[in-house]
């Protein structure tokens, strides 16, 4: 059982409550030129990747004390519940182990007396196998193709993943085309199979559950334009395959158990990536490329569970994201990669993060009296700079930064990558600095610009800097490296549930908008009135019938 700390009552958080005071009026400007050392004390090597953190508003003792917030918070027992199989999870009773997905240790991994790493080598194996048959162009369509064009159909944790490294990953992509069908709005599904040959398209119906609405409508309409295109039911099993745990389901729906991919109750669907829910990146990349995505993954995990913590990056992450989120209210968290291939990495974590710590609750049932999960947000540079950095540099709201970038590109084209470098290093820097009134005067002065207009305009050229961020830099995003970086921020997400004493592996928040949808769904398939909902909710319904 996981430790049931409320942080607020620790000795820690009444020392960091006091230190607060002292540290938040100090610019980092002057920590900078009174600390020379700053740099070397406030950043971690990772293999490859530098992990620079000394442009946040900490000294030495706000990060002493928030490593002792985390040891009283019992980080480090939490941290063994998760990783040998405790039922860490226990608003539903279930281990948490996506880490047993890329555990290259060897060691066994046990769950309910059973070593789950016999199943887990089993499915890589069979994901390897299918995979080799469907890029070597062994494996045909029903009119004896092989197939060019993979569809994964899944939404959430059984879509964003795969989206996201196989965006990441485009370098390493092989011949096939993989697409991704989410929304249940027939649009995405409309849009996805005008692009693909039915004779040469392999459907991966990817559920967890294998009930999602969504994911369930876009595969029946995707089998019934596969039959309305000469195939016969007996070829469904030509074109599709289901990764999934509930095998009595994937029969149902008429694939054949042979053809599903399976993961388990253990493996969260936000953390399911390396799992089977992985099939369309071992498909777009090739099996060894997505080995050595589970192998940096792991990396990351080794890392996280035997390093100190004043060196522990995801612990280190974490504890930023508390002092910024407890002790300056800052409501949200940006990612901005400088890097167009990790264009979807923000949108991964929103998941990650907000469906894991998005909680009011905490581990006893009680509603917290403190702040949770911040708002995760943003877009990769340089394209922010030109949509919403103007809030970032001169807003009213706090917004710690996390800056990712490669050092290497995989598409060296003049000098593209050294501008796209130039202005990450000079973003950060910018946040931190600022721009004060006597340098806005100079560079004005500078311009001959007449003394009473300098007077009017300075004050809207001021920046005040003292603006916090995290700065990684990669020597180049590869299948190992970008492991990594994602076990990294899932480290993060669990190490701030932890701290906040709630439970980062249920999510009960999304249950309530689907049961009412499946009350309002036979309503929509009439045309009567309906009054069975307040003013608004009736008044919308009937509007959209009378337009439809
Ligand atoms: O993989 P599946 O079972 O279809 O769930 C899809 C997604 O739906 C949820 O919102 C849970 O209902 C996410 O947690 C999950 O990743």
């Amino acid at each position: 059982m996981l430790p049931r700390i409320n942080f607020t009552e620790t000795q820690a958080y009444k020392y960091l409550s006091n230190h607060y005071i002292d540290v938040a009026p100090r610019h980092l400007k002057e920590m900078f030129r009174d600390d020379p050392d700053r740099f070397s004390k406030f950043s971690i090597t990772f293999g490859d990747i530098l992990f620079d953190y000394s442009k946040n508003r900490i000294n030495d003792t706000t990060k002493a004390l928030l490593v002792q917030l985390a040891r009283e918070c019992q980080l480090n027992d939490a941290i063994k519940a998760m990783f040998t199989g405790e039922a860490i999870n226990e608003t539903e009773g279930r281990a948490v182990l996506h880490t047993a997905l890329r555990n290259q240790g060897g060691e066994p991994i046990t769950v309910g007396g059973k070593d789950v790493m016999t199943e887990v080598k089993a499915v890589l194996a069979k994901m390897q196998a299918f995979s080799r048959k469907v890029i070597g162009g062994e494996w045909k369509g029903y009119t004896g193709k092989a197939i060019s064009d993979v569809v994964n159909i899944g939404i959430g944790g059984s879509d964003l993943g795969p989206v996201m490294v196989t965006e990441a990953l485009r370098p390493y992509k092989n011949h096939l085309n993989v697409h991704f069908v989410s929304n249940v709005d027939g649009t995405h599904i409309t849009e996805t199979l005008k692009r693909v040959n039915p004779e040469t398209t392999l459907f991966l119906v990817a559920s967890k559950t294998f009930t999602t609405q969504e994911t369930m409508a876009n595969a029946h309409t995707a089998r019934q334009w596969l039959l309305d295109s000469g195939a016969s039911p007996a070829d469904i099993a030509k074109h599709f395959v289901a990764l999934s745990t509930n095998g009595k389901a994937v029969a149902e729906f008429g694939i054949d158990t042979q053809n599903m991919f399976e993961f388990w109750d253990w493996v969260g669907g936000r953390y399911s990536l390396w799992s089977a829910i992985g099939l369309s990146i071992v498909l777009s990349i090739g099996f060894d490329h997505f080995e050595q995505l589970l192998k940096g993954a792991h990396a990351a995990d080794d890392h996280f569970r035997n390093t100190p913590f004043e060196e522990n990056i995801p612990v280190i992450m974490a504890l930023m994201g508390i002092w910024y989120n407890n002790f300056f209210e800052a409501e949200t968290h940006a990612i901005l990669p400088y890097d167009q291939y990790l264009h979807r990495f923000a949108a991964y974590f929103q998941q990650g993060d907000m469906e894991s710590n998005g909680k009011y609750v905490d581990r006893n049932g009680m509603p917290v009296d403190y702040q949770t999960g911040p708002i995760i947000w943003g877009e990769p540079g340089t394209n922010g700079q030109h949509a919403f950095y103007q809030l970032i540099h001169q807003g009213t709201k706090l917004i710690p930064c996390d800056f990712i970038a490669p050092a290497q590109t995989h598409n060296a084209v003049g000098e593209h990558h050294t501008l796209l470098l130039s202005n990450f290093f000079a973003q950060t820097e910018a946040l931190m600095n600022g721009k004060d009134e006597d340098e806005v005067t100079a560079e004005l002065e500078a311009a001959n610009v007449p003394a009473e207009k300098i007077k009017h305009l300075a004050p809207f050229k001021v920046f005040e800097g003292n603006r916090p961020s995290n700065s990684f830099l990669l020597k180049k995003v590869t299948p190992y490296t970008l492991g990594s970086l994602i076990a990294l921020y899932e480290h993060k997400i669990f190490v701030q549930g932890i701290i906040w004493n709630i439970f980062s592996f249920d999510q009960w928040g999304v249950e309530l908008g689907k049961q009412l949808a499946g009350k309002i769904l036979p309503e929509l398939r009439h045309d009567d009135e309906v009054q069975s909902h307040d003013a608004s909710t009736n008044g919308l319904i009937n509007q959209f019938k009378r337009w439809r």
